[in-house]
């Protein structure tokens, strides 16, 4: 119980830019202050002599040729660039976020260190994912009031502690026959729904998961094919006769919005979707399905027909016990804006297109 709470504070310090430490068991504490919050007034009181260390994830320091001065690193593990003269706050912003990698060419040299604390930096890149920060951290200042565990991250979210919250029938287009419900997790302002479409018939129910994408599902982006793809698995399931859509709060693949956005603005730069996730410090998907299978297991669903494209989701589900009786293929033809995104889809993350 403390853990979550010593979590939700950890998280609401990050993102206003306070510091945290973060303390495996068997390695000494790992003070931290989020690069992406960090004020002048915090980080003068966070750093006395100089800015730095640094703590970035390991895809960024590949991206920058970081790695090759660390003997025999662990592809995984994060990387400390040490403190500098000439390493001053605009260069530790230029280190972390990628968007200023073509725009600023970095002066050096930096020299990097393997981390001597593995478990809370690893930790901590998975903290800045869920907080929606660029994952970079100041480390080894002074100040922070809140520690956690990394245990306490890794049960932050877990699927288990989602419940129904409440029902109601909602018309849609395309579905009028139809009933939302509402999930909610207390660790999470995240609120995931089901919409459930016409009326149980005995068979496997069709099933969309649908990851939350703002700018495809509201503002009709043509970069992706998740607005098209949300209306045409609504009609779908209602021509099916019943179904489910599961609307997943993952936007941008579990980055959330603002990193989305980043990735946005890589590739605008020329970089595809799976490159520009990797730049900015993240996996290339950082869903997890299980939330998707505890919905399904609260609708008292145990076995589905998928609608998708991608292998991951029918693992995901399989493997947090749902059966995917049934691949069932949902592709929408290309615009010119998206036809580079969903290639990059089906050659560099297996989608079966
Ligand atoms: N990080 C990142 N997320 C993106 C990008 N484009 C779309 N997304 C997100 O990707 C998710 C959409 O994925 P899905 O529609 O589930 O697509 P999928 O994983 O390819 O699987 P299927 O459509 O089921 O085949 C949403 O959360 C979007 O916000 C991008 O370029 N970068
Ligand atoms: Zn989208």
């Amino acid at each position: 119980m403390s853990g979550a709470r010593d979590v939700a504070r950890a998280i609401d310090a990050l993102r206003r830019g306070w510091p945290i430490a973060i303390h495996a068991p068997g390695e000494p504490p790992l003070p931290l202050l989020a690069v992406e919050t960090a004020d002048p007034c915090g980080r003068e009181t966070f750093m006395t002599g100089g800015v730095g260390p640094l703590l970035i994830s390991d895809g960024r320091a590949a991206t920058l040729k970081l790695t090759n001065q660390l003997a025999a690193a662990d592809p995984d593990t994060p990387v400390v660039i040490e403190a500098a003269p000439w390493l001053d706050f605009s260069t530790a912003v230029a280190l972390a976020d990628p968007q200023f990698d073509l725009a600023t060419p970095l002066k050096g040299p930096f020299r990097t260190t393997a981390v001597t604390r593995p478990a809370a930096s690893l930790a901590a890149i998975r903290l800045a994912r869920i907080a929606g920060l660029l994952p970079a951290f100041f480390i080894d200042g002074s100040g922070p009031e809140v520690t956690i565990a990394p245990a306490a991250i890794d049960a932050h979210q877990d699927a288990r502690a989602l419940h129904l919250a409440t029902r109601a029938r909602l018309p849609v287009d395309g579905a009028e026959d139809a009933e939302i419900v509402a999930f909610r997790a207390p660790d999470s302002s995240d609120e995931h729904v089901a919409l459930l479409i016409g009326q149980p018939d005995g068979n496997p129910p069709l099933v969309r998961l649908h990851s939350e994408c703002l700018t495809g599902d509201v503002l009709g982006s043509l970069k992706c094919d998740c607005g098209p793809q949300l209306r045409a698995a609504i009609a779908a399931i209602a021509a099916n006769g019943w179904g489910i859509l599961l609307y997943l709060r993952q936007e941008g693949r579990g980055i959330g919005l603002v990193n989305k956005l980043r990735a946005y603005a890589l590739q605008d730069q020329g970089f595809d979707t799976v490159d520009a996730n990797v730049r900015l410090g993240f996996a290339i998907d950082s869903r997890d399905f299980g939330v998707a299978a505890r919905m399904l297991d609260l609708l008292g669903q145990r076995a589905v027909r998928l609608m998708t494209n991608n292998p991951a989701k029918v693992a995901g589900l399989e493997a947090a016990g749902v059966s995917v009786v049934e691949r069932v293929p949902h592709q929408l033809p290309p615009n010119p804006h998206n036809a580079r995104y969903l290639a990059t889809k089906r050659d560099r993350t297996g989608h079966q297109l």
